[in-house]
């Protein structure tokens, strides 16, 4: 009689793979007025991509970093000084940043080309991917770390998203013959409790982010946040609740109330 032949064994447990962080930081900042590169642009004398860069290397998910700079060679290459110095911790404000790997890539015209350059610049053993603004600097380290564990826990893609406080009024498309501050037509009052504004990080399953660049063509502007990718693929996406801090420097007054949260973290006001 033959030996009973031993139970089949099952796949040994695949080991998990990193956490990057993709900020695209290669807009103009048009919003923000006439400057450097909004990236480049100081909070507390310090460039605002090196905050957001500060951010994401604290996490304790992430040891990659991925910044896509301007495209001209002189920005990648001062973009590639300033946030090697911030990862090393060089001593700017802010204090230091642990060693996350470094990487950085030339953007391009819209938002959405300037991730998936980013993206495709990711090694082979990263599964989970962060996309954060470099315009939003002062995200907390506890926000980019929930972010990263709801997608761990299973969430194909999780947007930091937080309640409105204005009324928002949804108007008609405009006619070409609309002249700019003429009064525009309401046609809806969308109910604000079932609304949510959206920030970033952003963070996807890889292949689930991979798939939304491959699959949604670049019409436009292009698409203003990944996870409107991943819905227009009907994948799931969930809301976990943002910062206040998180907010966007977008506009003038977004940099002077950026200054001052900045100077109350470090007990200035
Ligand atoms: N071609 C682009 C456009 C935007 N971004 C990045 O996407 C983020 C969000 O964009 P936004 O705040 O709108 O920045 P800008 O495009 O620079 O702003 P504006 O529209 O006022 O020019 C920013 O970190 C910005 O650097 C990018 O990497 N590549
Ligand atoms: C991704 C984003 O920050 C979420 O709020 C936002 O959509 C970026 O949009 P922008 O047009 O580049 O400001």
């Amino acid at each position: 009689m033959s030996d009973p032949q031993p139970d089949p064994q099952p796949d040994p447990p695949t080991a998990p793979g990193r956490t990057a962080a993709v900020i695209p930081a290669a807009g103009r900042g048009v919003r923000l007025g006439p400057g450097a590169p909004k990236a480049l642009r100081t909070l507390g004398g310090v460039p605002m991509l090196v905050h957001a860069v500060r951010a994401m290397a604290r996490a304790r998910a992430v040891s990659l970093v991925v910044v896509v700079a301007p495209p001209e060679e002189e920005a990648v290459a001062e973009v590639r000084a300033l946030c090697a110095q911030a990862l090393g911790g060089a001593g700017t404000a802010g204090g230091t940043a642990p060693g996350a790997e470094l990487l950085v890539v030339p953007g391009g015209g819209t938002r959405q080309e300037s991730v998936a350059r980013g993206l495709a610049a990711l090694p082979a053993d990263v599964d989970v991917v962060l996309v954060h603004d470099a315009a939003r600097p002062l995200v907390p380290v506890a926000t980019v770390d929930a972010v990263a564990a709801a997608v761990r826990a299973g969430a194909p893609a999780v947007v930091p998203a937080l309640p409105l406080a204005d009324t928002v009024k949804q108007i008609a498309p405009r006619t070409g013959a609309q002249e700019d501050g003429a009064p525009e037509p309401v046609v809806a009052t969308p109910e604000r409790a079932l609304l949510r504004a959206v920030q970033t990080p952003q963070g996807f399953d890889r292949a689930v982010l991979a798939a939304a660049h491959e699959k949604i063509a670049l019409a436009g502007e292009g698409a203003t946040d990944d996870a409107g990718m991943v819905e227009r693929l009907g994948l799931p996406v969930v809301l976990v609740p943002g910062h206040e801090e998180a907010f966007k420097v977008t506009r003038p007054l977004d940099l002077v109330l950026a200054e001052a949260v900045l100077a109350r973290r470090e007990g200035q006001l």
